[in-house]
């Protein structure tokens, strides 16, 4: 056998996002069940022909899904909360990914989300607990979609994220009992893994792919030890069964450097699939941990959540070395990881007079990613000079870039070294800033403000597009968006909200919005990539230094301010989120970038301040996403991204409000430097969390403003006031009560108008609930 190509699945949305429309058609009711099936059908197959067309050998399949391929895997396995039970097909599947109301008969709320590693995919974890009975679906998904394949000709590497990893990923019941523990679980799902495989196998499968992404973490020894009976169990069963099927273990995110020994190890495993562009450094544990064992690796050398071209010459002389070590038979060239954090391809992006084609020239997405997988492919089987042409465009193109002047902006890289200590840290410490601040903004206790932003419209959508196309003029653009904003600030103050928001219209995303604006970035027109759900976003491209040439939200928010005396928050995005939502260069070290962008981020907060906004929200959603996998780096990020927020944020004086917000991560683990950040104020999303969080927050004791989502953005689903209140008396069990903020949990831009105000008069009924509690409870003690 020669060296074959491969990658760990493909992006699923779809060229141009049809993936996106058919599902939220679906859900508003003007795509049918079969359309949509039927749709998603298609896009399998187009995307199989293109890996096809290509010359991928090992394409996958089930890489596909309507909503998240981890939720499928417990769908696949009958790990279906109870809640859940009374539903069935699609409508059971999507309520435990959005939750569902209907009047008198149905109330679920959806299932948590979590951030898939440090990726900004959001996968949808399944509680589990001591009555979790697996049960292999009858022709689950998996099969049906390796059979949908080999109808069309095209034979298939079914994938499915590996048990043990499943339990990693899933979490634990908040009713079950302390004791238990969801590995506990692990022969039980494993008889399901094998039964799913056998049914794959008595199919066609030669060949399937199991993710266990853990395998590059820090691995206690009792997960490791899981490692070892869940494969040595699986290993036994198919043998039992006589099913012959092989099995690839894919690692990625991380070089697999220190479970190397383990994952050649597990029985039953015939290939491992190593991340070689996070853990180039584990190339020779890889390598020589497969020629002991005598399996097969997959060398994942071309970068599957990035944008850039890959260096082929450098990735090139890896594959040759491990052919001469293990010979062909026993390798393959590999994405690093699934493309599905790439976008789908380059093609629209050559389209048009705007083109920008230096940028052009330094990307490859999915589609291009795949060529560059056969190119090394090639090389290694037939020689460089087969693909010689290929080889030297790349290089050229490297090269290209490494010497471009739009990388290189001497001022940014001078006013970063010259940054001094005080820039790092507010004038005033907390307590004093708390009086100032009370001075000036006259809050009430429990205040309540809103995240940012606010329903974003079908019209509000097409008002963009339109202005972006050039149809629709720049005034009559600004006037409609004034009179969105002025709407959105009556309405605030109809519900008697405390810190208004202008309502972020103008803005497609929270990051591109500043992408667009801040030189050293460069924008993609079609590069849509997953973030949850049917939601895609349109990462910035930071290829160069990063400053900001005028200021970016003044205008807006100081209009909105002038049409209220109540204190209008200005909202930006922070530079750790800037950055870990953008595909960012890799010719310097993240850490400079960042502090690159948190001088602009810097500028913006100085001139809002200038222009008289009081309060200022500086996002950072990202913070804990960028976290990296491994302990031992885990210090040195949190220093150096605590430092670039700060360099943000500490332009201002005393009286001027900094909050922050953040979501959907488990931010137990980065307590400290979230206390380090210093903000006046921090949203935090906890409504989908349990108490946890707060438990956290309690332990050390946060010292200065807090408001932990009071309610769940994602549903349609209007929490009632009970539900609201008793949040806000469980908040209390843990924090002081008169620093509690009262807010949501994320913005509500994708939420309807109707069920904004109606959840927004139960959170601000909730407040001031809270509110006179307090008061009389302050007077029967006078
Ligand atoms: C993912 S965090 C979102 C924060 C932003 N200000 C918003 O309200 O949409
Ligand atoms: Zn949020």
């Amino acid at each position: 056998m020669p060296v074959t190509s491969a990658i760990l699945g493909f992006p699923r949305m779809g060229a141009n996002r049809e993936l996106k429309f058919l599902v939220e058609g679906f859900w508003k009711g003007t795509v049918s069940e079969t359309d949509l099936l039927n749709g998603a059908k298609e896009l399998r197959e187009k995307h199989w022909r293109i890996q096809q067309s290509k010359g991928i050998d090992a394409i996958p399949s089930n890489d596909f899904s309507l909503y998240d391929h981890i939720l499928d895997a417990a769908v696949t396995f009958g790990a279906i909360p109870e809640r859940y039970a009374g539903l069935s097909g699609l409508e059971q599947y999507f309520a435990m990914a959005r939750g569902l109301q209907k009047p008198g008969t149905v109330d679920v709320a959806s299932l948590p989300m979590s951030k898939y590693f440090d990726t900004n995919y959001h996968y949808v974890p399944v509680p589990l607990s001591p009555s979790t009975v697996f049960t292999l679906a009858p022709n689950s998904k998996p099969v049906r979609e390796f059979n949908e394949a080999k109808a069309i000709g095209i034979k298939t590497r079914p994938y499915i994220v590996g048990p043990v990893s499943f339990l990693l990923l899933a979490r634990t019941n908040k009713e079950a009992p302390i004791q238990f523990n969801k590995l506990d679980l692990i022969d039980a799902l494993v008889d399901n893994y094998a039964g799913l495989i056998g049914e794959l196998g008595a199919a066609g499968a030669e060949w399937i792919q199991l993710d266990e992404p853990h395998l590059t973490n820090d691995l206690t020894p009792v997960q490791q030890a899981v490692y070892l009976r869940a494969y040595t169990r699986l290993a036994a069963k198919l043998a039992a069964a006589s099913v012959g099927v092989k099995l690839l273990v894919a690692t990625y995110f991380e070089g697999l450097d220190i479970n190397a020994d383990l994952a050649f190890a597990l029985p039953g495993v015939s290939a491992i699939h190593a991340d070689l562009v996070r853990g180039v450094d584990s190339f020779t544990a890889v390598v020589s941990a497969a020629k002991a064992t005598g399996k097969a690796v997959s060398l994942g050398v071309v970068n599957g959540r990035n944008v850039w071209k890959a260096d082929l010459e450098p990735a090139l002389r890896l594959v040759e070395q491990a052919v001469v070590i293990l010979g062909a038979d026993r390798v393959s060239v590999a994405s690093s990881c699934s493309l599905l954090h790439s976008p789908h391809s380059l093609d629209a992006e050559r389209l048009g007079a705007q083109v920008d084609r230096d940028l052009v020239d330094w990307m490859a997405f999915a589609v291009e990613k795949l060529d560059e997988i056969v190119v090394l492919t090639k090389a290694a089987r037939f020689g460089r000079q087969y693909v010689r042409a290929a080889l030297d465009a790349n290089a050229k193109s490297i090269s290209g870039k490494k010497e471009s002047p739009r990388i290189n902006n001497p001022a940014v890289q001078a006013r970063l070294k010259a940054v001094l200590p005080s820039q790092l840290t507010r004038k005033s410490p907390y307590a004093a800033r708390r009086k100032i601040q009370a001075d000036i903004l006259k809050l009430p206790k429990y205040p309540t403000t809103t995240i940012g932003s606010f329903p974003q419209t079908a019209s509000l959508r097409r008002i963009r597009a339109q202005f972006k196309k050039g149809t629709l003029s720049k005034s009559e653009y600004e006037r409609l968006l004034k009179e969105e904003i002025a709407a959105v600030v009556k309405f605030q103050e109809n519900l008697d909200i405390d810190v208004l928001v202008h309502g972020e219209a103008e803005r497609n995303d929270m990051v591109e919005y500043f992408g667009e604006q801040l030189d050293g970035v460069g924008f993609t027109k079609n590069g849509w990539v997953q973030s949850y759900g049917s939601r895609c976003v349109k990462p910035p491209v930071i290829y160069g230094d990063v400053s900001r040439p005028n200021a970016m939200t003044v205008d807006w928010t100081t209009y909105a301010q002038s049409l209220t005396k109540r204190p209008m928050k200005g909202m930006l995005t922070g530079p750790i989120t800037i950055l870990c939502w953008s595909f960012v260069r890799d010719d310097q070290p993240r850490e400079i970038t960042a502090k690159q962008i948190g001088l602009a981020v810097r500028d913006e907060v100085v001139d809002l301040e200038k222009a008289g906004i009081k309060v200022i929200q500086i996002d950072e959603p990202a913070i804990r996403e960028g976290l990296p996998l491994r302990r031992t780096k885990w210090d040195d990020y949190l220093k150096w991204a605590v430092d670039a927020f700060l360099l943000s944020s500490t332009g201002v004086e005393d009286g001027t409000q900094i909050h922050s917000h953040m979501c959907y991560s488990d931010f137990e683990d980065i307590m400290d430097a979230i206390i380090q950040l210093d903000c006046d104020v921090l949203s935090i999303e906890s409504a989908k969390s349990d108490l946890k969080l707060l438990q956290a927050f309690q332990q050390r004791a946060y010292p200065n403003e807090l408001g932990p989502g009071i309610f769940d953005i994602h549903t349609q689903r209007v929490a009632p006031l009970g539900e609201m209140t008793n949040r806000v008396d469980q908040m209390q069990t843990c924090l002081a009560w008169d620093r509690i903020w009262i807010n949501p949990d994320c913005g509500l831009k994708t939420r309807g108008w109707e069920e904004t105000e109606a959840v927004l008069k139960n959170m601000v009924a909730t407040a001031k609930h809270f509110r006179s509690a307090a008061i009389a409870a302050a007077a029967s003690e006078n």
